[in-house]
C-alpha cells in the first residue's frame, strides 16, 4: 500500500539547549545499546556545523559498550581535520573523549584529486561498515537543508534519490561553501533511529515553512522519503 506522506515527524521541544542535549545523548545512547544487544554492533552516523557540540558532549559521557560502536558522519566539507571547518574535527573535540573515546570513528575526508575521487573511494571504504545505520543524528540549515543536501547542490536529483546504492556521494553547491563529501539519502532513511537536531526560533520557522505547501526543501525530501518517523529535537 502506498505510504501517505503526512510529514512523518514527531516534535519534542525542550526548554534549553542543555536539556535537549541530555534528552537527544540519551536517546541516541539507548539506541545503540539496543542495536549492540541485538546484533553486536552499533553504527552511528552525526552531523557537523556548530549545533550538534554539546550533544556530542553529552553523549561522550554515557557509559555504553562505546567499544562496540562504529561512528561516521553524515557529511564533511572537504577539508582536512586540521580544519576548523572540519565537521571531524568538531567530533574530535566534542566526542571523541571520556567513554565515547573508545568508539571507532571513520572519516569522511582524505586527500584525494577531487571530490568525485574522494566520494567514490569513500563509497567503496564504508561498504564494510555494519549497515543500516541504528542512529542517523541530522542538521538542518535555514534553507531547508540537510546532510549535504543544498537546494542549490547540482544534481540535488541524484543526492536525494531514494533508490541511490551510493553510500557516499560528491555535492558542489555555491550556497554550502566547500566541495561537501554526504551520505546519500538512501543511506540515512534506512537508520533504525532518524534525529532532527535543529535549534532556535529561525530554524523552527524554517522547518514549520518546510512543511508546509511550496517548494519542496531537502529536509522534507528526507521526512517523506522516511519509512519511520523522524523524531525533531528543538530547543530556543
Ligand atoms: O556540515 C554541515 O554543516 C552539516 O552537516 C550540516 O548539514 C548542518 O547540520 C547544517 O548546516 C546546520 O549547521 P549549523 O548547526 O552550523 O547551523
Amino acid at each position: 500500500m502506498a505510504r501517505e506522506q503526512l510529514n512523518a515527524y514527531n516534535w519534542n521541544g525542550f526548554a534549553d539547549r542543555p536539556q535537549l542535549a541530555a534528552a537527544l545523548a540519551g536517546h541516541v545512547a539507548g539506541r545503540l545499546t539496543k542495536a549492540i544487544a541485538e546484533r553486536g554492533t552499533g553504527l552511528l552516523a552525526v552531523s557537523g556545523g556548530t549545533t550538534p557540540a554539546k550533544f556530542l558532549a553529552a553523549l561522550s559521557k554515557i557509559p555504553i559498550a562505546w567499544d562496540r560502536v562504529t561512528v561516521t558522519l553524515v557529511d564533511e566539507r572537504f577539508v582536512p581535520a586540521s580544519s576548523p571547518r572540519s565537521n571531524a574535527g568538531l567530533v574530535a573535540a566534542n566526542f571523541l573523549q571520556n567513554a565515547a573515546a573508545a568508539a571507532t570513528f571513520v572519516p569522511l575526508y582524505h586527500e584525494a584529486a577531487g571530490i568525485e575521487t574522494a566520494a567514490a573511494s569513500d563509497d567503496a571504504a564504508l561498504q564494510s561498515l555494519p549497515w543500516p545505520l541504528d542512529v542517523v543524528v541530522l542538521g538542518m540549515g535555514t534553507d531547508g537543508h540537510t546532510a549535504s543536501f543544498f537546494p542549490d547542490a547540482d544534481d540535488l536529483a541524484k543526492l536525494l534519490d531514494p533508490s541511490s546504492t551510493r553510500i557516499v556521494l560528491p555535492v558542489r553547491a555555491a550556497s554550502a561553501g566547500e566541495p561537501r563529501l554526504t551520505l546519500s539519502l538512501a543511506r540515512i532513511v534506512a537508520a533504525g533511529f532518524i534525529a532532527l537536531h535543529i535549534e532556535g526560533e529561525d530554524k523552527r520557522t524554517a522547518f514549520e515553512g518546510a512543511m508546509g505547501p511550496g517548494a519542496r526543501k531537502p529536509i522534507r525530501a528526507v521526512i517523506d522519503a522516511a519509512p519511520k518517523t523522524v523524531e525533531v529535537f528543538w530547543a530556543p
